[in-house]
């Protein structure tokens, strides 16, 4: 691919106390792409993905949004850069229905005139919710309280909810785990159909499949570094498992950093 990144992440370390969670990473996600980070217990995943939703911030290192220099100070500041992140404890409200989970912490009100009480607009908030679902084939009622859900179906409301918020980059942490079989595959089609509305996805998931059915490239790291990149179609599954249970000793074309860094 030659176009620009959506995001760039150029030579990314981080440590914590004497451990180095990440060691000069590059990473770099292209507009429309479904990009798997993968990893064994420990590679720096969650690190990577925390230091762009704003959680973790990096030692050192940049970070580019279209190719224009960022730093994203906390999770408020991802958001504003288009950046939103799907948690594998999803962070809903069990007790409010889907629309009330969509517009958390943004919620719609119905205004009284002369006064100034205010009191929320469940109704506005239900209907801009249903053509939203609709769209990315969800079919549920937005009136359902999100506790009655299955976890596929509370994974699905979650993704609806960056969607909603226009989120340019969403970035998945394990969104498959503790799915059965029919919502693991719900939540693949979803995920693609992110990419069809134009959204690009980091996913992170344990689980190879995932990312050979919906991915169209995979990096992975190793102990803290950057051991390969590949076009999934151009990979099987035996050389991304090779990758992340033993990196690569030949230099890639595009920087890879190998165990040995000479520096
Ligand atoms: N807050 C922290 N404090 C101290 N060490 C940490 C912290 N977060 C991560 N680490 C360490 O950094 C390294 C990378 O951890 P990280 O969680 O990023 O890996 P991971 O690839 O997401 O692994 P997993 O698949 O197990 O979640 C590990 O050695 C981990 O113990």
């Amino acid at each position: 691919m030659h176009e620009e990144p959506i995001l760039k992440m150029k030579s990314i370390s981080k440590k914590f106390g004497s451990v180095q969670a990440l060691y000069q990473v590059d990473f770099e996600l292209y507009p429309n792409e479904i990009l798997g980070l993968l990893g064994d217990n420990g590679a720096g995943k969650s690190t990577l993905i925390k230091i762009i939703s704003g959680v973790f911030t990096q030692d050192e290192g940049e970070i580019f949004i279209h190719g224009k220099s960022v730093t994203i100070s906390d999770p408020a500041g991802a958001k504003e850069l288009g950046i939103e992140t799907v948690y594998q404890d999803l962070a809903l409200a069990t007790k409010l229905n889907i629309a009330e989970n969509i517009f958390l912490g943004r919620e719609k009100m119905k205004k009284f005139l002369k006064t100034p009480i205010q009191v929320l607009d469940k109704k506005k908030m239900e209907t801009e919710t249903r053509p939203l679902l609709e769209r990315l084939r969800i079919a549920l009622d937005p009136k359902l309280k999100v506790g009655t859900l299955s976890g596929g179906q509370r994974q699905a409301t979650a993704i609806a909810k960056s969607v909603f918020w226009e989120a340019k980059i969403i970035i998945m942490d394990e969104p498959t785990a503790a799915l059965g079989v029919a919502e693991t595959a719900k939540v693949r089609q979803i995920i693609l159909d992110l990419k069809k509305h134009g959204a690009s996805v980091i996913l992170i998931s344990h689980n190879l499949e995932d990312v050979f059915s919906v991915a169209d490239r995979a990096i992975v790291l190793r102990g803290g570094m950057r051991v390969g990149d590949r076009i999934i179609k151009n990979t099987t599954r035996d050389e991304i498992v090779k990758l992340m249970v033993s990196g690569e000793q030949k230099q890639e074309n595009n920087n890879v950093q190998l165990n040995n860094v000479t520096s």
